[in-house]
């Protein structure tokens, strides 16, 4: 690998081939076809430096060379055995104890159970989630001065290139927060769902770790992780989002909705398993090489990774908190704010109804097509409410008759002829609130984002979107 361009864009010549060596000297093998760059509007990426074939083996490393919890446990469990309790006392609390808290289905089993003076660290880094221990990590290895990934550190990106992202316009301010207001509603709870999650692994950390107290390092730490890791099973983890790896160098590309390279493993027998980065189509010289980070929509783009896409095939509306909103309250018209929709959760039948059959939430259009998940709200939206509370002795007829239609309708049994009428009238209603109200947030955005161009034009895209679904589904409806 070359990186005869970086060093224009902030990142140092110096720091990219210091990188290349720290990796070489792990035996991870670099193919000389790729370069790390300055994209324009994307940070850096990797180019193609000559042509190159499908199936090429661009990055290999030796899997015990990847960042994750299998790795960062060991390093751990060694600088402990190595430096005795002086090296413990120097890394976890004397008040440190498994993690109650964290989501247990997070959680890591013990792989190999550890035994020894070691055990009981073994048994607390067990106790986090993969994204709490390499921010933990991250965090570590920043703020000593003898880390061994040092090159790395260095190009990881600053704090201030990480504020794309919604969640930390809250955490930081720094005038951005206001711009949370211009967040269509369904983008808002995500952010805000990241942020609760953000606290859980501050809180989890800080308790076990000693010396983790500053939250823009452990911000910037949590931020790296989350948009740096790639998929990676480990058998010790308990569920997917659990299975996630730091690769070096493999964290440079950027995403694309169509598929370039993939990840795949080769598995050679013991101490001979690799985690490679390959090719999927051919390269000609220059061209950037990108890597699907999954099938996101803008939305979720903006929230996790701080960018949204200008063409998206992964587009859709999301109209989730629009029909939360008038299944709880029973009526579109004098509807409660959508922070509101908790409590009105508790209490609405119909959300339980929703609930009780795995249909509560994810509401969402693409261009062409209406998910089943949004029918099936759409046809519990306007029943009354006692069709979906439980059959009472004395009920009328027509009420029993109504939720065997519903009921046969979810199990794919009907296809819901019977509710596509009104549900055209909900939906149509629904989508015209949504056009209206995402020409005044252009317009708003508009106006008062003028002097954050980046983060206006990634709010505005997701309003042009839900505007052009809305349309085109608004189009057939009235047709
Ligand atoms: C895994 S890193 C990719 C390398 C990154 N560009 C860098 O400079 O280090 C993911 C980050 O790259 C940026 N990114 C990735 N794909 C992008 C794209 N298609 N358009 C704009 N930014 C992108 C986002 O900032 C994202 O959080």
């Amino acid at each position: 690998m070359t990186s005869s361009e970086s060093h224009q864009h902030g990142l140092q010549l110096e720091e990219l081939s210091d990188l290349v060596s720290e990796l070489q000297s792990r035996g991870v093998l670099i193919s000389d076809g790729i370069s790390v760059q300055q994209i324009p509007g994307r940070g850096l990426g990797v180019v193609a430096r000559r042509e190159i074939p499908v199936g090429e083996r661009i990055v290999q490393f030796p899997v015990n060379a990847l960042l994750n919890p299998r790795t960062v446990k060991t390093a751990i469990l060694q600088e402990i055995s190595e430096g005795g309790p002086d090296a413990a006392s120097s890394i976890f609390k004397s008040t440190a104890h498994a993690n109650q808290n964290a989501n247990v289905g997070k959680q890591f089993r013990p792989r190999v159970s550890v035994k020894g003076p070691t055990a009981k660290y073994a048994a607390l880094l067990d106790s986090l989630s993969s994204h709490q221990v390499l921010a933990a990590y991250l965090y570590r290895e920043r703020v000593r001065t003898n880390s061994g990934w040092t090159a790395f550190l260095n190009v990881l990106p600053t704090l201030e290139s990480l504020t794309g992202v919604p969640m930390v316009w809250n955490l930081l301010d720094r005038g951005r927060r206001r711009f949370l207001e211009y967040l269509p509603a369904s983008t808002s709870e995500h952010a805000a769902r990241m942020s609760n999650q953000f606290w859980d692994d501050f809180k989890a950390v800080k308790d076990m770790f000693i010396n983790v107290e500053d939250i823009e390092l452990f911000t910037w730490a949590w931020l790296c992780v989350n948009s740096r890791c790639l998929y990676y099973y480990m058998s010790e983890a308990r569920t997917a989002n659990d299975c996630m790896t730091l690769a070096p160098l493999v964290d440079f590309l950027n995403h694309s909705d169509e598929e370039h390279c993939s990840i795949q493993i080769h598995d050679a027998g013991p101490a001979m398993k690799f985690f490679s980065l390959v090719t999927t189509r051919t390269y000609e010289i220059d061209e950037e090489i990108y890597l699907s980070y999954g099938a996101h929509t803008n939305s979720f783009l903006l929230c996790e990774y701080g960018f949204t896409l200008e063409t998206n095939k992964n587009t859709e509306l999301d109209i989730t908190v629009e029909l939360l909103e008038i299944l709880s309250r029973g009526s579109r018209k004098g509807s409660c704010d959508s922070r509101d929709q908790k409590v009105a959760k508790i209490e609405s039948p119909k959300l339980k109804f929703l609930e009780a059959h795995g249909y509560l939430g994810d509401y969402t259009l693409s261009v062409d097509t209406i998910s089943f998940r949004t029918e099936v709200a759409l046809a519990v939206a306007q029943v009354r409410a006692e069709v979906c509370s439980d059959q009472s002795i004395d009920e009328p007829k027509a009420r029993t008759l109504e939720r065997s239609q519903l009921k046969s309708f979810i199990s794919g049994a009907s296809n819901g002829s019977k509710f596509m009428t009104t549900s055209a009238v909900i939906l149509s209603d629904i989508l015209e609130e949504i056009v209206q109200k995402s020409d005044l947030m252009l317009a708003m955005a508009n106006d008062n984002m003028k002097e954050e161009a980046e983060n206006r034009d990634n709010i505005r895209r997701l309003y042009v979107e839900r505007k052009d679904i809305a349309c085109a589904h608004l189009r057939l409806l009235h047709r």
